[in-house]
């Protein structure tokens, strides 16, 4: 089917895209559908969110609709920044600027206190209002500086997935990469994004009768 992937985020655009496209569908970006719209994001909890902006995004559009809510929860900071992650640092989807607050807020915590999980809460919403919920999440560690790769936004270089995917499963990430030294492939098999559109995937059938 035609879906609109409903995000202004260029990054998590493109993992919507392909994951959207690997699952058969044909993907409309707001771009593409001159959709020039930013939800003002009120919700509590990241599926709260996730539902606010495929209401918005698929009354636009007219299009069955994608949206995704994501954010980091750390342990060390009690689940921050958590649904405030892209707006962490003050100003909404400064990157370097949220990295460089989180670093400096866990300056002094050791190795084994830097837990974290990153979480994904998916709605997608059909024209007719019926929505089909899902969240993926995660597990992982935050790392001590930027590990910069060839991929990646947001909190990418700084967050240290407990496993990563490939061709013959899943493997303990020994090596320490960060998400953004994954290749798409190896990020999407585990990610929390790619886990909550597997979720979606399995449970699409039903939902659409
Ligand atoms: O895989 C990821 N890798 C790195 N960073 C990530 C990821 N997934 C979410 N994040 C970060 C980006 C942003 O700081 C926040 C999401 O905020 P969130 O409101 O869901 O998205 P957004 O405002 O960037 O775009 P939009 O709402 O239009 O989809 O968490
Ligand atoms: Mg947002």
């Amino acid at each position: 089917m035609i879906v609109c992937a409903a995000s202004n985020n260029a990054g998590k655009l493109k993992e919507l895209r392909r994951i959207l496209e690997r699952m058969g569908h044909e993907v409309k970006s707001l771009r593409e559908l001159g959709i020039n719209l930013d939800p003002e994001e009120t919700g509590t909890t990241f599926a709260e969110n996730a539902r606010i902006k495929a209401e918005a995004f698929c009354k636009a559009s007219g299009l069955p609709t994608v949206a995704d809510d994501s954010g980091l929860c750390t342990d060390a900071l009690h689940g921050a920044p958590g649904v405030y992650s892209a707006r962490y640092a003050g100003h909404h989807g400064d990157d370097d600027a949220n990295n460089a607050k989180l670093l400096r807020e866990l300056t002094d915590v050791p190795e084994e206190q830097r837990g974290a999980k990153f979480v994904s809460a998916v709605c997608f919403m059909l024209p007719n209002g019926r929505a089909l919920e899902v969240e993926g999440e995660c597990p992982g560690r935050i790392a001590f500086t930027l590990q910069n790769g060839d991929y990646g936004f947001g909190y990418d270089p700084l967050f240290i997935p407990d496993e990563y995917g490939a061709p013959d499963g899943k493997r303990p990430n020994t090596e320490r990469r960060s998400y953004a030294q994954l290749t798409p492939d190896e990020k999407d098999a585990i990610s929390h994004r790619g886990r909550a559109m597997e979720k979606l995937e399995a449970e699409l059938p039903a939902f659409l009768g």
